[in-house]
């Protein structure tokens, strides 16, 4: 009993003296409620002095300086003058002051905001009429069907977690491609988006993607031999990071790495994309890493002389952009792949090593081959592309790889063997999600946004899923409205015949390359320095050409008249 009447007293106590401090809180606050007052309002005028002189031109602040200056010696010397200025600023410092600050009004929810209206969007596809218990409904909320969300620093969707009811038919492509638009309308067209698509427990997760680096210039990457870097990609696509220069620092980007040589199981590239997307700066990467361990022969379709400034660069063997240049080019390709597959199995049949000119890795670039099978099919000519056969189908082990890049609107005029033996491949551009597929030969889990910089794309290599892409700007050398940076960069990469210390590509004699019986005497290839491979004088019909490519024959190379490579 005594215990409790000691706890109650405490307690008294305690009510007591909280009740005394809170009346000597507001006594203080009265009594210092004017100096507050003035406080805030000095406050505010220095705050207003501060944007004034923020706001005043450089140019005026001296005069205003003097001027006010001026002001301050004059009321100075003024009878009684500092006693006026000082009640003058107590009493304006009073007036500014006398109201409290203005809460700010709160931020709204941008979940608040966005997410009921994409709920309505999504309400007409995932709600049947007939469902008892509906999840989307007008009698809904967003609340009961988005699980999880997140929003950037700018209030735009970042992620969002949407479940829908079992009975959508999330296992058609169309169904999904309706709610991927809705989505993507709704969140904003101007970024990727990946979808990721949980049938098991009809979850749809969506993650908006950041963008990939642009102006990324040419340079030499930290690769193996037979490694190409086709550009940068997500650091979730990939575990592998390369430095990377970049605006006048060095960094480490995820590339996108693409393995030839004979232990590739996807030897051969196909990239298409709409005019404009990238595709010849594409086959320039390749070409510049290409020529760092092999030799390269460069068809250019297209006939733009794109590809000029690879021309008589040691390791080129032509840049051909005349149809018959591309066949006699072409049908040296396809022998000279016969004639390494020969000699590799001769050497392996009798227990030698490899010849090394039947292992040095030989590139063949083609860009827009479709318009040369076009114009050989009106002039009754042999298809360039079915040339290709050879070097696709045996070019792994003969150490020939086949690049082709081609606009997406002529994927219907690619050969069949060249879209089934390049199983890598590169799709370029905004494109919908069909094109895209029909690029990649997969669907695509990820909605493209509305506007791409040129070289963005995507990229799938062999089986494996489709990754984003950023082709690194290996832009023309020759193309006067590409940056001086960005082309310096690619100058410094060409190789020039003093500079490359590995074989040179063989000299190659007058041009004087084999066309068919059916064909037109060859002529001369406006952009081609050299034929290729000719055919030794009274060789059989067939029969390989004989490729050298050995230091010695570079040396012999230089003995020949070779058009002067361009000076940079
Ligand atoms: N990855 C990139 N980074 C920066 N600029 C690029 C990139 N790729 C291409 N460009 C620029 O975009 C323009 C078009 O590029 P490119 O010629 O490679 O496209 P294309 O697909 O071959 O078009 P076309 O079929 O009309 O020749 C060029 O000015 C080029 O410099």
């Amino acid at each position: 009993m005594s215990l409790n009447r000691h706890l109650t007293r405490g307690r008294e106590q305690l009510v007591r003296s909280r009740d005394l401090a809170r009346t000597a809180g507001d006594h203080a606050a009265d009594m210092f409620a004017p100096l507050t007052l003035i406080a805030r309002g000095l406050r505010r005028h220095a705050g207003w002095a501060r944007a004034r002189w923020a706001a005043t031109p450089k140019d005026r602040r001296g005069p205003t300086l003097l001027l006010t200056a001026a002001a301050l010696v004059g009321g100075v010397l003024l009878p009684h003058g500092p006693l006026l200025a000082i009640v003058a600023l107590l009493a304006s410092a009073a007036w500014a002051g006398r109201r409290p600050r203005t809460a700010q009004e709160p931020t709204p929810d941008p979940a608040d905001v966005k997410l009921p209206a994409l709920y309505a969007a999504l309400t007409p596809y995932l709600c049947a009429a007939d469902d008892p218990c509906p999840l989307y409904g007008p009698e809904g909320g967003y609340r009961d069907v988005f699980t999880d969300w997140a929003f950037d620093p700018d209030g735009r969707l970042a992620a969002l977690e949407i479940a829908y009811p079992a009975y959508f038919t999330d296992t058609e492509p169309i169904a999904r491609a309706r709610i991927e638009q809705v989505v993507q309308g709704k969140a904003g067209r101007a970024r990727e988006y990946r979808f990721d698509w949980d049938e098991e427990c009809n979850r749809l997760q969506v993650t908006a993607l950041s963008p990939l680096p642009v102006d990324v210039p040419a340079q030499n990457w930290v690769t193996a031999p037979g490694e190409i870097v086709l550009g940068f990609t997500d650091s979730l696509a990939t575990q592998r990071m390369i430095p990377v220069a970049q605006d006048g620092g060095s960094g480490h980007q995820p590339p996108v790495v693409w393995r030839t040589g004979p232990r590739s199981a996807d030897p051969h590239l196909l990239a298409l994309g709409p005019a404009g997307s990238g595709t010849s700066t594409l086959l320039r990467t390749v070409a510049l890493q290409a020529l760092a361990h092999g030799d390269l022969l460069v068809i250019d379709g297209a006939g733009t002389g794109e590809h000029a400034c690879l021309v008589n660069r040691p390791g080129v063997h032509t840049v051909e952009t005349s149809l018959h240049g591309a066949l006699a080019a072409l049908e040296w390709a396809a022998q000279e792949t016969e004639r390494r597959l020969a000699a590799l199995n001769a050497a392996r049949y009798r227990g030698e090593p490899a010849p090394a000119d039947a292992t040095r890795p030989l590139w063949l670039l083609l860009d827009h081959p479709t318009e040369l099978s076009e114009l050989a099919h009106a002039e009754g000519r042999p298809d360039p592309q079915d040339l290709l056969e050879v070097p696709l189908r045996h070019g792994r082990a003969a150490r020939v790889t086949v690049v082709v890049v081609d606009t997406i609107e002529a994927a219907d005029r690619i050969s069949p063997t060249v879209r089934s033996t390049a199983r890598a491949r590169v799709a370029l551009g905004a494109r919908t999600p069909e094109e895209l597929q029909v690029a990649l030969g997969v669907p695509l889990d990820i909605a493209p946004a509305a506007q791409t910089p040129p070289g963005r794309g995507y990229a799938r290599i062999g089986a494996h899923a489709p990754t984003r892409l950023q082709v690194p700007a290996t832009v023309d050398p020759l193309d006067d409205e590409a940056p001086a940076r960005l082309r310096d960069a690619v100058i410094a990469l060409l190789p020039h015949r003093d500079t490359r210390t590995e074989a040179a590509a063989p000299p190659l004699p007058d041009h004087q390359p084999h066309t068919p019986a059916t064909a037109q005497p060859a002529g001369s290839s406006p952009v081609g320095a050299h034929p290729v491979g000719a055919r030794p004088a009274g060789a059989p019909q067939g029969a390989p050409v004989r490729v050298e490519l050995g230091k010695d024959r570079a040396d012999r190379a230089d003995q020949h008249e070779v058009r002067s490579a361009p000076q940079w």
